[in-house]
């Protein structure tokens, strides 16, 4: 005979049910809008990004870079931007911001500050665990010009520094913008090592822009989105 008590305990399943059945997404983008002095060059309804490597690519001022400065919480948008199902960008900034990192495509940085100086900072922002730069600053280089003034670097050794601080800490979601351009072939095979290994040890998820054949870096991509028109759409 169906009584409360049944009721009670079949809503009681169907919560069970439901909570063990939510797909684990790394980033929601629900209803974003990006304009810049009312011309807008961003509108996507949704996009729902499981863990993983995702490739955005598309032509000159299509809107990747747009795209990823507004995911890493550096431009104004309306929308909603939901990390991990849990963490929005609006609502939980600073919980949000500390688990997504961002490397420029043009890193510039002020001329009179030095990698040691930028690490200190960035590494104590994000709480970088003990042994990170050390690592860090072998695998990309940067241990040569560690005390040298970024005004002396070249556009290489500029970008392999926006890499390491782009890896302080424990992100959740690493946005690389064009990490390729400038690097040598080297340190470009270590790099992609290195995703590799974030990506298989401790689950981040990355997204990429390039307007170079990521195939050939061997990295086993999850998705590839074609960025234009204003929209963001699934390449099969
Ligand atoms: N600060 C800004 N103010 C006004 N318009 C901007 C600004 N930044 C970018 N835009 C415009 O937004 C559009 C998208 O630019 P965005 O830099 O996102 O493109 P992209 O896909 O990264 O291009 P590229 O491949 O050349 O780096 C372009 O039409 C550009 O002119």
């Amino acid at each position: 005979m169906i009584n409360d008590e049944w009721y009670v305990s079949a809503y009681g399943f169907y919560l069970t049910c439901h909570s063990s059945f939510i797909i684990p997404l790394v980033l929601t983008v629900t209803n974003l809008t990006k304009a810049y002095s009312g011309r807008t060059v961003l509108m996507v309804p949704e996009l729902r990004l499981s863990p993983g490597i995702h490739y955005f690519r598309g032509g000159n001022g299509s809107g990747k870079t747009t795209f990823f400065r507004t995911v890493a919480g550096l431009l104004p948008f309306s929308g909603e931007i939901l990390l991990e199902n849990q963490y929005e960008i609006n609502r939980d900034p600073v919980a949000y911001r500390f688990r997504v990192n961002y490397a420029e495509a043009e890193p510039l940085y002020p001329a009179f500050l030095t990698p040691r100086d930028l690490v200190g900072f960035v590494g104590q922002a994000k709480k970088a665990p003990p042994g990170q730069v050390d690592t860090l600053l072998e695998t990309l280089g940067v241990d040569k010009f560690w005390t040298q003034t970024t005004g002396t670097f070249s556009s290489g050794m500029l970008k392999k520094l926006s890499l390491l601080l782009a890896f302080l800490g424990e992100p959740r979601l690493v946005l690389l913008d064009e990490p390729l351009t400038t690097l040598d072939v080297a340190t470009a095979a270590k790099l992609f090592d290195y995703i590799r290994q974030l990506r298989t040890e401790q689950n981040v998820s990355f997204l990429l822009t390039s307007h170079q054949d990521i195939s050939l870096t061997g990295l086993d991509l999850t998705g590839t989105w074609q960025v234009g028109e204003r929209v963001i759409a699934a390449v099969n």
